[in-house]
C-alpha cells in the first residue's frame, strides 16, 4: 500500500491584501531553511494570485479557492480553472462547506467543478464534511461518504483528487473531533476511494480541517489515513502555518 505525501495547505478565505505576501515569502524562506517532508500550499483570494506565484519560491505552491464548472465565457465575476492554471497555480480547492452553503453549491455543481478542473490539469481539492446537528444525529459517516462519492467527477483520477475532511463545526470555532472519530471518517473515506479508484485509492490524499494549529497538528496529523491538512485561521500568518508544517519534519 502506499502512503502518499502529505499536503498542508493554507485556505486564506476572503482575507489578505499585498501587504500579506511577505507572509509568503517568510514561509517559503521557513522550510527551505528547516524543511518539511509535505508539499505545501497556499491558496490567496484570486486578486492575489498572480503575485503569490512570484513570491512563493522553491518549497511553496499557489492554488484557488474555487473555478467555474465552464471554462470561458459569461458568467460575470467568476473565474475559470484555466484562468487559475495561466497564472501558475497547481490545485484548486473546490466544494468547501463556505461555498455550498454561501452559493448553494451542490455535490453535482461541485463534481463539474472538480473536472474543469482536473481537465485544466490542476489538482481538485474536493471538500466534504457534516454539519453539528448531522453529526449528532449519527449521520456523519453517511453523509461524508455520500459528497465523497457525488463529488467526485467520473474522469477523476487518485493523481489528480486530493479529499478534504472538515467538520463544518469545527472551521473557525477552536473546536476539534477527538482522533477516534477522525481516524473513523478517514477510513470511510478511504473506503470509498479504493472502490472507485483500486488499489490507487491508497495514493489519493485526504486532509483533515477545522481548527488546525501549531498545538494539535502533530496529534491529527498521525491518525490513520491523514494525509495532511487544510488550514484557515493559522494559515495566514507564516509562524502558525510553519508550525503546522512541522508536523511532517
Ligand atoms: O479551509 C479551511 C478550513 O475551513 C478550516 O478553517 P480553520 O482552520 O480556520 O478552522
Amino acid at each position: 500500500m502506499t502512503t502518499p505525501k502529505a499536503l498542508v495547505a493554507g485556505n486564506w478565505k476572503m482575507n489578505g491584501v499585498a501587504a500579506n505576501l511577505a507572509e509568503i515569502e517568510k514561509l517559503n524562506d521557513l522550510i527551505a531553511g528547516g524543511g518539511a517532508n509535505c508539499d505545501v500550499l497556499i491558496c490567496p483570494p484570486f486578486t492575489l494570485i498572480h503575485q503569490s506565484v512570484q513570491a512563493a519560491g522553491e518549497r511553496v505552491e499557489i492554488g484557488g479557492q474555487d473555478c467555474h464548472a465552464n471554462i470561458s465565457g459569461a458568467h460575470t465575476g467568476d473565474v475559470s480553472a484555466a484562468m487559475i492554471k495561466d497564472q501558475g497555480c497547481s490545485y484548486v480547492i473546490v466544494g468547501h462547506s463556505e461555498r455550498r452553503t454561501d452559493h448553494g453549491e451542490t455535490d453535482e455543481m461541485v463534481s463539474s467543478k472538480a473536472d474543469a478542473a482536473q481537465k485544466e490539469e490542476l489538482v481538485a481539492i474536493i471538500c466534504v464534511g457534516e454539519t453539528e446537528a448531522e453529526r449528532d444525529a449519527g449521520d456523519a459517516l453517511s453523509v461524508v461518504t455520500s459528497q465523497v462519492r457525488g463529488s467526485i467527477p467520473a474522469d477523476a483520477t487518485a493523481d489528480n483528487t486530493v479529499i478534504a475532511y472538515e467538520p463544518v463545526w469545527a472551521i473557525g470555532t477552536g473546536r476539534t473531533p477527538t482522533a477516534d472519530d477522525v481516524a473513523e471518517v478517514h477510513a470511510a473515506i478511504r473506503n470509498v476511494l479504493t472502490e472507485r479508484f483500486g488499489d490507487a485509492g491508497n495514493s489519493v490524499r485526504i486532509l483533515y480541517g477545522g481548527s488546525v494549529k501549531p498545538e494539535n497538528a502533530r496529534e491529527l496529523m498521525s491518525v490513520a489515513n491523514v494525509n495532511g491538512a487544510l488550514v484557515g485561521g493559522a494559515s495566514l500568518k507564516a509562524d502558525s502555518f510553519y508550525g503546522i508544517v512541522q508536523a511532517y519534519d
